[in-house]
């Protein structure tokens, strides 16, 4: 018996079918050598010269002639289930042409149990060799996949609940994904579900077998081993694939028509294929192998010429009717035996293993903290995730805290800031969503929880006293609008012990201040002011210019990172007084022109080159799509050439698949070629131009931001009297008339202006969804028209008067 282990190529053994009409004038057998001759006389009509070949002999690894299914077990089977037991995977195929006994080889005549073929031999071997392996804990599952006209069916799957199946690689090897695996406990279970699916295999009549198979089916044993001895983590993989190819046949012979002849179709195309990956692997200089071809070479893969041993039993019908199928299985079978493989033990690490040896090793160092603390006197010390009760307790403390009846909190664990990071963060989402009565404590020690607005009111109230003026500005303001929950860091801390608005009337804030609940430190506009004229108003909403941007670079600037520790300490900058109050939108625009040109001129220019990109992009990307649309369309013509040969070869002429490619398919295959260059071009510029478009809308948001925040330094500078923030404007008017007066002037120079719309208009709806459908464009360029059709319907949408008025 041949040592699996040592086998490097593939292992080829043939099998005849006994039949009493041996034709044995044309084939000669020779069992000891296994070799087969073939003889086929000339025709004499074939004329004078005739180069026809009449003579083949084939030599394998073992010639099976008229043997038991016990020898034929012994000779295949018997070493490829060892190893398999051993941690190496293994292939059993059975090839050859319909009738010549492929199915008898590997599932065998189920009405006799000496019949019984290579699958359940296998399966009784597997759990005999389990048993005899004690210091082994064994898995086993089981799948059984047909794959029928190039569909995958599950034949375990329970009825009606197939999964999606597709053939994945990664790194442990190739398998079926939505493919069952059924855990086997025993033999009795595991043959119940070879015939649970082989009833659910699809099985056609034609002439010449009349159970013939019609598909391919693959029946694998998936064994999962671990040693129960040695303290190895390891855990070893390994399956034996048992697959019965259907039939290689003539579609002449078999008088097939309509449906059969579809089947036979497939079943010849696959089999030309498997042939072509055969080739592939038994030639040393290729260094593609087209797996992809068919579901059965890419199922295949990893079972064919890779790290598996693989035995195929070519089954062969030793009468005269059938001598060109057994020369052609015989030269197929050559071809296999080319191809060599490496067996190697797929050993993986075992994930369950893993994270018990890692919760052991955590409880290990949870103890000897706990030694530690013992050691140096830290007692009570919380490493485990705290309890309801405990948080509770926690938070109780951070209360106390803000109240100042508890001067400080000790900091213990790590776990323990984090859980009052947590109090800190559910208090901040609590005030924040404006809930009535929120937790958070009044300042000043007031004993229970305070509500938003009492501690808004404390906080104008106190502003009040020190400004004298007592009004809180509305919302609406799109540039610069800050919420008190925001990050801007312009607000001053409220001293706890002494607040001032436990001394003041309570304040009452204005509507638009009622109806939301984030009131607005600065940059809101309220009113319908005009600039510098100062009249007043006091409509909330009345604000232009609330581009979404604007707001978020406002809210989440760069001035300091939001943390909720410090929003009960904020305090609002002081108001513009109503009647000095000037219009932000237009005063936004006199910085634009004034001391924030530069920077306006920046975001046009940045603007102008993000818009170029974007249409660089949809470019770039319609091209890709029509290139892959004409790739598909060439693709298409090749396989309908090559789908016309094989439909015209009835004959199954080994001859064609050597013959050169004719001109015109060559053409084809050229043409695509440099269409699959010209594409894979295009689609490495589409790569970079979205990159480039990246970066480029990055600048501008950065520039936007920037120049928003400069003219919320130069507004509250001019008409607040707040300190220049470092870097911020440069050699401005020292007094606030001063400010004013060059505020106002400004104004008046910017009045005469025509007004710049790319200025004063951030990217818009449709620039926004531009960069949205360039997103979905680079997941999915055929994704192209119906995002097109979405952007035509949306424009219409914006504009549905356009139509009406026709
Ligand atoms: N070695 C053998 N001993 C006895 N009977 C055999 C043997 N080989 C094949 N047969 C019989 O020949 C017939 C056809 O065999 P089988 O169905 O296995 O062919 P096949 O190659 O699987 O055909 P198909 O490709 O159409 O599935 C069956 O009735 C089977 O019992």
């Amino acid at each position: 018996m041949t040592d699996m282990m040592n086998n490097k190529h593939v292992r080829v053994v043939v099998r005849t079918r006994p039949t009493t009409r041996f034709a044995s004038q044309a084939i000669e057998i020779i069992p000891d050598k296994n070799i087969v001759n073939i003889h086929v006389p000339k025709p004499e009509d074939a004329g004078f010269i005739n180069n026809q070949q009449s003579d083949w002999s084939f030599k394998f690894d073992k010639l099976l002639h008229n043997v038991s299914q016990d020898a034929v077990y012994e000779e295949c089977g018997t070493p490829i289930v060892r190893s398999l037991l051993d941690g190496y995977n293994g292939t059993l195929l059975a090839y050859g042409q319909t009738g010549a006994g492929k199915t008898f080889t590997m599932t065998g005549a189920t009405e006799n149990y000496r019949h019984r073929g290579m699958i359940p031999r296998a399966i009784s071997q597997v759990f005999k060799e389990i048993q005899a392996r004690p210091q082994y804990a064994y898995t086993i599952r089981i799948s059984y996949l047909e794959i029928y006209n190039e569909n995958m069916i599950d034949l375990l799957a329970p009825v009606g609940q197939s999964a999606d199946m597709a053939v994945v690689e990664d790194k442990n090897g190739c398998y079926v994904k939505g493919l069952s695996q059924v855990i086997a406990t025993n033999e009795e279970e595991t043959l119940n579900l070879l015939f649970e699916g082989e009833t659910a295999r699809s099985v056609g009549d034609h002439a010449l077998n009349r159970s013939s198979s019609r598909s391919h089916t693959v029946f694998t044993i998936h064994l999962e081993s671990k040693s129960r001895v040695d303290s190895s983590d390891d855990v070893i993989f390994s399956k034996l694939n048992l697959v019965d190819l259907a039939g290689s046949e003539r579609l002449a012979k078999t008088a097939s028509s309509g449906k059969t002849l579809k089947e036979a179709m497939f079943i010849n195309k696959s089999l030309t294929f498997l042939e072509q990956v055969i080739i592939a692997l038994a030639d040393k200089k290729r260094d593609h192998v087209p797996y992809r071809q068919s579901r059965l070479t890419n199922v295949l893969r990893d079972s064919l010429g890779g790290n598996c041993n693989t035995l195929m039993i070519a089954n062969i019908w030793g009468e005269a009717d059938h001598l060109e199928e057994t020369i052609s299985t015989l030269r197929f079978a050559t071809r296999m035996s080319c191809v060599t493989n490496e067996p190697v033990v797929n050993v993986q690490y075992d994930p369950m293993t893993l994270v018990k040896k890692q919760e052991r090793e955590i409880k290990e160092l949870r103890q000897e903290l706990a030694m530690y603390d013992t050691l140096i006197g830290r007692s009570h010390v919380q490493y485990e995730p705290f309890t309801d009760g405990q948080k509770a307790e926690l938070a109780k403390r951070v209360r106390a805290w803000f109240d100042g009846t508890d001067d400080e909190i000790e900091i213990v664990t790590l776990r323990q800031v984090k859980e009052i990071m947590n109090v800190f963060k559910g208090m901040y989402l609590q005030w924040a969503q404006g809930g009535d009565r929120c937790e958070l404590p009044k300042a000043g020690g007031a004993t229970g929880p305070a509500t938003a607005g009492g501690m808004e009111r404390d906080i104008s109230a106190a502003l009040e006293e020190e400004d004298g003026v007592g009004e809180t500005e509305g919302m609406g303001f799109s540039i610069g609008v800050a919420p008190v929950s925001g990050p801007n860091g312009r607000r001053k801390v409220i001293n706890k012990k002494a607040p001032p608005a436990a001394k003041k009337e309570p304040f009452v804030p204005n509507a638009a201040s009622r109806q939301s609940s984030t009131s607005f430190v600065y940059g809101s506009s309220p009113a319908p002011t005009t600039g510098t004229t100062g009249s007043g108003g006091d409509d909330a909403g009345h604000s232009p210019g609330g581009s979404p941007e604007v707001q978020g670079a406002s809210r989440f600037g760069d001035q300091g990172a939001m943390g909720p520790v410090g929003i009960p300490a904020l305090q609002p900058l002081p108001p513009i007084p109503a009647r000095a109050k000037p219009d932000r939108n237009e005063e936004f625009e006199t910085f634009k022109r004034g001391p924030g040109k530069d920077l306006a001129q920046a975001l046009i220019e940045n603007k102008r080159i993000l818009r170029d990109k974007k249409r660089a992009l949809v470019d770039l990307t319609a091209r890709v799509t029509t290139l892959k649309a004409s790739i598909t369309d060439l693709k298409t013509a090749v396989a309908r050439d090559r789908d016309q040969a094989l439909q015209a070869d009835t004959e199954h002429d080994p001859a064609l698949y050597s013959a050169p490619i004719p001109a015109d398919v060559q053409a084809k295959l050229d043409s695509l070629a440099t269409l699959k260059a010209d594409a894979k071009r295009h689609l490495e510029a589409v790569a970079q131009t979205k990159s480039e478009l990246e970066y480029a809308a990055r600048v501008v948001d950065t520039c936007r931001e920037r120049l928003v925040r400069e003219f919320d330094a130069w507004y509250l500078q001019v008409y607040c009297d707040a300190p220049a923030p470092a870097g911020v404007g440069e050699a401005r008017p020292t007094s606030v008339a001063e400010r004013r007066t060059a505020a106002a002037a400004a104004a008046a120079a910017v009045a005469g202006m025509t007004t710049d719309a790319s200025v004063a208009d951030p990217l818009d709806l449709a620039e926004q969804f531009d960069l949205m459908l360039n997103d979905k464009l680079m997941e999915d360029p055929a994704s192209y028209s119906y995002y097109a059709a979405l952007k035509r319907r949306q424009r219409r949408g914006a504009k549905p008067q356009a139509r009406t008025l026709m």
